[in-house]
């Protein structure tokens, strides 16, 4: 009998705001893989970077302002570094984990490339704030010199912003499929998956920070997975959130969650796109099953007793 697949996206939570913090979390979160990995699932694991490339790029800009011979950092670089500094974490907070419950099996971080279309429209309209803030100056004399985009936030200065593409193809999926199937816990599509675009000369990087839901999902439709499962900071997905009639929601079909989108229940940039990922899931996989749950609840979750499951 083959395994069934498990497909994992780890939210903010599971990785907190710094290398200290994370060091901390993930040994919480390294606890509900080995409950999963002693249920004999095959795991693949993906994750978010906001924060930590965000922390990388900025390091890499304060360095270069106050010495010139430091040069910054290309973003694709920082998404990559990103990957291995997390993976790192997480790879070793599951092997310890398992050893310390005697489950057999082994876990690698996989520096993850996912091809993204040059012509998506998120290229025309960068969206995510990254790294310092600058003055008006530096953001224009910076713009000048190497043709980045900035915003002004919120009254606090001037920040670089980076788009946001859709995935379009894993560059490594084969691999993570050949050792998924081995029984290895794969950790994969770090932050969305390092950025390239794709020509006759082969793959290059590119300035950008993919959405760690919708390249999770898409590892989800290429493997087939029979659960693909979103652990963030909620139990469950609420409709009227943060109201006082706010609902908890067990069950969401395919319709449902269209019809929910329609309404504006979930908020952009935070439950949206994790919804839209789980319908990108769902179209391409109509057998398989969609749940979001927070990571302390996940067990409970996958035996029924919470979280929300998203089916055809
Ligand atoms: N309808 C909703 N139901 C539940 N949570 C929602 C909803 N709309 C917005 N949210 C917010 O979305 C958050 C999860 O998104 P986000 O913080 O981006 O996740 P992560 O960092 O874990 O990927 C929840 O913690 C919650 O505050
Ligand atoms: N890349 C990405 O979606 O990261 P966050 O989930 O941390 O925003």
């Amino acid at each position: 009998m083959p395994r069934q697949k498990l497909v994992i996206a780890l939210g903010g939570n599971a990785l907190g705001n710094s290398p200290q913090e994370q060091l901390k979390l993930v040994k919480e979160t390294a606890k509900t893989i080995a409950s999963f990995a002693k249920e004999d699932f095959d795991i693949i694991i993906g994750h978010g970077n906001g924060p930590q490339v965000g922390m990388i790029n900025l390091a890499f800009d304060v360095a270069s302002l106050s010495d010139n011979t430091i040069p910054p950092m290309p973003f694709p670089e920082c998404g990559a570094m990103s990957q291995a500094y997390i993976g790192y974490h997480l790879q070793q907070a599951i092997q310890n984990e398992l050893a310390a419950q005697h489950i057999n099996r082994t876990v690698c971080t996989l520096v993850t490339q996912v091809v993204v279309d040059e012509g998506d429209q998120a290229f025309k309209k960068p969206s995510k704030p990254v790294g310092i803030f600058y003055s008006r100056e530096q953001a224009e004399k910076l713009a000048q010199e190497k043709g980045f985009k900035f915003v002004e936030d919120a009254g606090r200065g001037y920040r670089r912003v980076v788009p946001s593409p859709l995935p379009r193809k894993i560059v490594e999926m084969d691999l993570i499929k050949e050792l998924a199937s081995k029984g290895e816990i794969v950790i994969t599509v770090g932050g969305g998956g390092i950025p390239v675009v794709e020509d006759e000369n082969g793959y290059h990087g590119v300035a950008a920070v993919i959405d760690k839901d919708r390249s999770t999902a898409k590892v989800a439709i290429d493997v087939h997975a029979d659960l693909f499962l979103i652990l963030t900071a909620v139990d469950q997905v609420y409709i009227n959130f943060n109201s006082p009639n706010q609902k908890g929601l067990s069950f969401i079909s395919l319709k449902e969650a269209k019809d929910y989108i329609m309404e504006g229940q979930f908020a952009k940039g935070s439950m949206l796109p994790k919804i839209e990922a789980c319908l990108s899931y769902l179209e391409a996989c109509p057998s398989g099953q969609a749940m979001i749950t927070s990571l302390e609840h996940a067990p409970a979750a996958l035996a029924g007793k919470t979280g929300t499951v998203l089916t055809v």
